[in-house]
């Protein structure tokens, strides 16, 4: 039987974690665990795909892992969820702030593959995130957050684990992904 992994894709907003989480997918048949949060949904992002889209009174009646604040918003991922993924597959993987990211390593030690995505430019980001349809003041609040500014550095804590994923440019990015998941014996399912 396989070894049950967590491949934990993390790093600052518009750095392509939502991106990568859906190659891995659609290319490798990896499905993401659904996370909650109190943040109101962007254009396009269903409750139960994207979140679980919760009110403050509705988030604190789940079970979670972790939860954090992030740009005043809450953000949580439960056990059930990521045991519910496994039962699909032995692999998963789940997009998460630095913290969540470090608490996944210290908690599930060796299971878990932590990602870390960047661009060369941060600047770049915002018009990312102006494409991606995120209204002007919802970016403006997020770049000005601490939590954005701490996500844009690799942490201490991950620093011999993750693999740094550069991604200014998409199939540069992918071709990074392709080799690590053959390292993990995944086979692409598409092309
Ligand atoms: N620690 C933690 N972080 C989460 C969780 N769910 C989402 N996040 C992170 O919260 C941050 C904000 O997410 P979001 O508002 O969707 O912004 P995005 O990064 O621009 O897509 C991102 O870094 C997400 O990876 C969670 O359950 N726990
Ligand atoms: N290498 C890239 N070059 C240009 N745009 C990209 C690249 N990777 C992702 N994007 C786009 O940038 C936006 C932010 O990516 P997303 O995956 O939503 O980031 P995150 O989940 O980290 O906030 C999306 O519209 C996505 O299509």
């Amino acid at each position: 039987m396989l070894p049950q992994r967590l491949f934990v894709i993390t790093g600052a907003t518009g750095t392509g974690k939502t991106t990568v989480s859906q190659y891995l997918t659609k290319y490798y048949e990896i499905p993401r665990v659904i996370t909650h949060t109190t943040r109101p949904p962007r254009p396009n992002e269903q409750n139960g795909v994207a979140y679980y889209f919760e009110t403050e009174a509705s988030f604190f009646t789940k079970h979670y892992i972790e939860y954090v604040k992030y740009a005043d918003y809450y953000y949580g991922s439960s056990r059930e969820a990521i045991t519910a993924a496994w039962a699909k597959c032995a692999y998963a993987s789940i997009v998460l702030d630095t913290k969540g990211a470090v608490t996944y390593v210290q908690t599930l030690g060796a299971q878990v593959v932590p990602l870390f995505l960047t661009v060369q430019q941060p600047a770049a980001l915002l018009a990312r995130l102006a494409k991606r349809g995120d209204q002007r003041e919802m970016i403006s609040q997020r770049v000005a957050s601490a939590e954005y500014e701490r996500d844009l550095q690799l942490p201490l804590e991950l620093i011999d684990q993750a693999q740094v994923i550069v991604n200014d440019d998409w199939s540069t990015a992918k071709n990074q992904l392709d080799q690590l998941m053959q390292r993990y014996g995944i086979t692409k399912k598409t092309d």
